[in-house]
């Protein structure tokens, strides 16, 4: 049966429970996914003084064909969104500069250092988001920066900070779409603290000098992001969630919930309402946890289901601005990208196709038997057939005919930087 006939199936079905399927594809297609460029090449970037991976997140594998060029990483991403229904954005660190063989110390990157990225994204038709890179740097080899007891140190990465926001109202203006600046910090301690309270109050400091210039939120969105621990902070985060939920509020920011940065039975998906009566946004690095904060590529798992379900079902779509963040170096990472973000978009139109009204009212009637029902055979609702018609609506491979498209991409491309890698060291 052809792909029309299974979806026209589907569709009937749906509508039995009053479910718009062409409105949400509507309503999908407005949903931009913030696709992190950092799985494209293990969080590298291309300083021309490049340090080691820091800050207490890992990268594993060895995956042959990471991009080593910025070139390389934008072909790549190109791939991946021919491989992805609908308009996303994509979010870069400022470790992504491009300088020209110049070396540029963080505290003095500029907008005319992401001058490609940007017309490249214009081309693209992509919004850019941007995040200050706090770690891999000598300045932050005591996995200390904002909260850090020096005040040269710290003032160096306020100035980084500052830096970033401006860099972020230059993709705003230039793409006519708002970018997102994430703060996100390392600092912590590997052993208990004895003082919790000084190193917050630095925190609270210097995010205070890096905000201080009004920027317009038509360009730039500042977005702060917590965390529980890391490798090597372990006892002690200064960045903790409670610490960023409080500033984020006080001073009109938003609060960004990665998904991995939570206890391992800590749900981010319940957060999200509680948050949202008190918050106009707030911002998701949507990841996979296993264990740890591993970084996983995300798949379409309970727990991603329940964040797309909490965005929808509270009419939250513009409200919840979704990022992706992870990094699986043992995977080809052009589908890695592909099939983290198809994940989240499934998430989201599984979440458009629920009978929210009735499941909503039989839980007020206190009819719980029928709001399991429903939400359980939802779960084997012929769904597929209607992602199929949305990737061929978006022309985008369906099923899994986008593999092809990375394996023919692998053997082309990906494996002659293999081939270019062993004859310039041999
Ligand atoms: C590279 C990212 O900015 C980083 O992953 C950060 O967002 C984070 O989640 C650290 O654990
Ligand atoms: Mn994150």
């Amino acid at each position: 049966m052809s792909t029309e006939k299974h979806f026209n199936l589907a569709k009937k079905e749906y509508e039995r429970w009053g479910i718009d399927v062409e409105e949400a594809f509507e309503r999908l297609s407005k949903i931009p996914i913030s696709i992190h460029c950092w799985q494209g090449d293990d969080i590298g970037g291309f300083e021309v003084n490049k340090s080691d991976l820091s800050g207490g997140i890992e990268v594993t594998g060895n995956y042959p064909g990471k991009a080593t060029t910025p070139e390389e990483l934008r072909m790549d991403l190109e791939k991946a969104l021919s491989l992805i229904p609908g308009k996303h954005r994509i979010n870069l660190h400022a470790i992504y500069a491009e300088t020209d063989g110049e070396a540029v110390d963080r505290n003095q990157i500029k907008p005319k250092h992401f001058e490609r990225w940007v017309q490249w994204a214009k081309k693209q038709g992509v919004g850019l988001d941007f995040n200050p890179t706090l770690f891999s740097h000598e300045k932050a080899n005591d996995g200390l920066t904002l909260a850090h007891p020096n005040p040269d140190i710290r003032k160096f990465w306020i100035d980084h900070c500052i830096a970033s926001r401006e860099i972020g109202e230059y993709f705003g203006r230039e793409l006519g779409t708002p970018c997102l600046t994430n703060i996100w910090i390392p600092d912590g301690y590997k052993d208990t603290p004895s003082d919790r309270l000084t190193p917050r109050r630095r925190l609270k400091e210097s995010l205070d000098t890096i905000f201080e210039a009004p920027i317009d939120e038509n360009y730039n969105i500042d977005a702060v992001e917590s965390k529980l621990f890391g490798i090597g902070s372990e006892a002690f985060v200064v960045g903790s969630h409670e610490f960023y939920l409080s500033y984020a509020l006080k001073n009109r920011k938003l609060c960004l919930l990665d998904t991995g940065h939570f206890h391992p039975t800590e749900m981010v998906s319940n957060k999200i309402s509680a948050m949202l009566l008190f918050n106009d946004k707030l911002a998701l690095h949507v990841s996979r946890p296993v264990r740890w904060d591993s970084d996983h590529v995300v798949t379409f798992d309970d727990e991603l289901r329940e964040i797309a379900l909490e965005i929808v079902r509270n009419d939250a779509t513009e409200k919840v601005m979704i990022g992706l963040d992870f990094f699986d170096a043992s995977i080809n990472r052009v589908a890695a990208w592909t099939i983290g973000t198809r994940n989240m978009l499934k998430a989201l139109l599984y979440a458009l196709l629920m009978p929210h009204v009735q499941l909503k009212q039989y839980q007020e009637n206190g009819d719980f038997t029928r709001r399991l029902a429903l939400l359980e055979e939802f779960k084997t609702y012929p769904f597929g057939a209607i992602w199929d018609e949305y990737c061929k609506r978006n022309n985008v491979p369906i099923k899994e005919q986008w593999l092809e498209k990375v394996e023919e991409y692998e053997a082309t491309v990906l494996s002659n930087r293999e081939a270019k890698i062993h004859s310039d060291v041999h």
